[in-house]
């Protein structure tokens, strides 16, 4: 059979879903859980990753430490995996994830931004780590520039470098073309991460895979930033009809969806008006519910929000302009009205 490896973000990046509201037991009971399906990596905390719970970005309901606590006690065949975005995270929060057995951390910038990653890189290999690179909103450059980056992220030393549709941006062609660009350039594993906001999550990680991507990620139930991302029992399902071997216990991982992850959404993870602009616009996932908030709060559409945004080619750590955008709106819109 084909082998393909996945990376499961469900209590990562679904956290952007759920607000960072889940407690470290419920997250070391989904890891758990997780493990006895066959998943083989997870990646654990909060959404913006390791340092993430602030005023910026969100409070999560508990430490980052106290999630490692409960998820290493919970693992048993199952590897540990944190994101890292230089910046929000530090190399001092990697270390407390250490003292819990990480396995694997994945440094994460902006597509044209991999040279912030040298350092984490450097210090994951060093002590240890297994490195991976991943480069987010790549949908905003072009091939050779995706590729550059990758290659920088490799001369680093990251075991594996990752592409990252964070604003679910891409369609099927798109990642074709970077991922083979990808594939010839670099000589380590490439790896795909894919968002919903055009349902084109699964389709697009397919491919990947037939590009040369041999690292996905996936969710349960689709829970993450914005639409979601590849909802991994359907990945799992489609991959075992295509001869992949994905290791992963199909019905246990359904199971895990139904019993542990449909309880505690927020909401159901569909394509809704705004997170179909996130995608038609290239704005950055994770600014889903930052612009529904402010879309309230200053009386304008949430729409209009994100389609400024993704004009403006705004990013993550942005976060902030979008009570600017809002509040320009809603002066325009009073100032049209009077
Ligand atoms: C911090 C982001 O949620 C990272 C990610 O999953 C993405 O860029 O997509
Ligand atoms: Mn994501």
């Amino acid at each position: 059979m084909k082998q393909i490896r996945i990376i499961d973000a469900t209590l990562r990046d679904g956290m952007h879903a759920v607000s960072h509201s889940l407690s470290a037991e419920q997250m070391g009971a989904i890891a758990q859980r997780l493990d006895e399906a066959g998943v083989t990596t997870i990646e654990i905390g909060h959404g913006d990753g390791i340092g993430g719970s602030s005023l910026q970005y969100g409070f999560a309901k508990a430490s980052d430490r106290e999630y490692f606590a409960a998820v290493s006690k919970a693992l048993k065949n199952c590897k540990m995996d944190v994101l890292l975005i230089p910046g929000i995270g530090t190399i001092e929060d990697l270390k407390v994830a250490m003292e819990y057995n990480v396995h694997t951390v994945r440094v994460a910038t902006h597509v044209t931004e991999a040279d912030v990653a040298e350092q984490h890189i450097n210090f994951a290999k060093k002590n240890g780590l297994e490195a991976i690179g991943f480069l987010m909103m790549s949908h905003m450059a072009p091939v050779e520039k995706v590729v550059e980056q990758a290659k920088l992220m490799e001369s680093y030393g990251a075991d594996v470098v990752y592409m990252a549709d964070s604003g679910g941006a891409m369609v099927p062609d798109e990642v074709k073309a970077k991922i083979s660009a990808l594939k010839a350039a670099i000589n380590v594993p490439v790896g795909f991460h894919a968002h919903n906001n055009l349902g084109l999550a699964v389709g697009n990680t397919l491919a990947a895979i037939e590009t040369g991507a041999t690292v996905v990620d996936g969710t349960v139930r689709g829970l993450g930033a914005g639409a979601g991302n590849t909802q991994l029992e359907v990945l799992v399902a489609v991959l075992n009809k295509m001869g992949y071997d994905t290791g992963i216990d199909l019905y246990k991982l359904m199971d895990v969806g139904q019993e542990m992850i449909d309880p505690l959404m927020h909401r159901p993870q569909i394509i809704s008006n705004d997170a179909l602009v996130i995608g038609y616009a290239g704005a950055y996932g994770s600014f889903l519910l930052h612009a529904r908030r402010a879309a309230e709060k200053f009386g304008v559409d949430a729409r209009d929000i994100l389609m400024e945004l993704g004009r403006r080619k705004t990013v993550g750590g942005q976060e902030d302009l979008i009570i600017d955008v809002a509040i320009e709106l809603s002066k325009q819109r009073k100032q049209n009205v009077g």
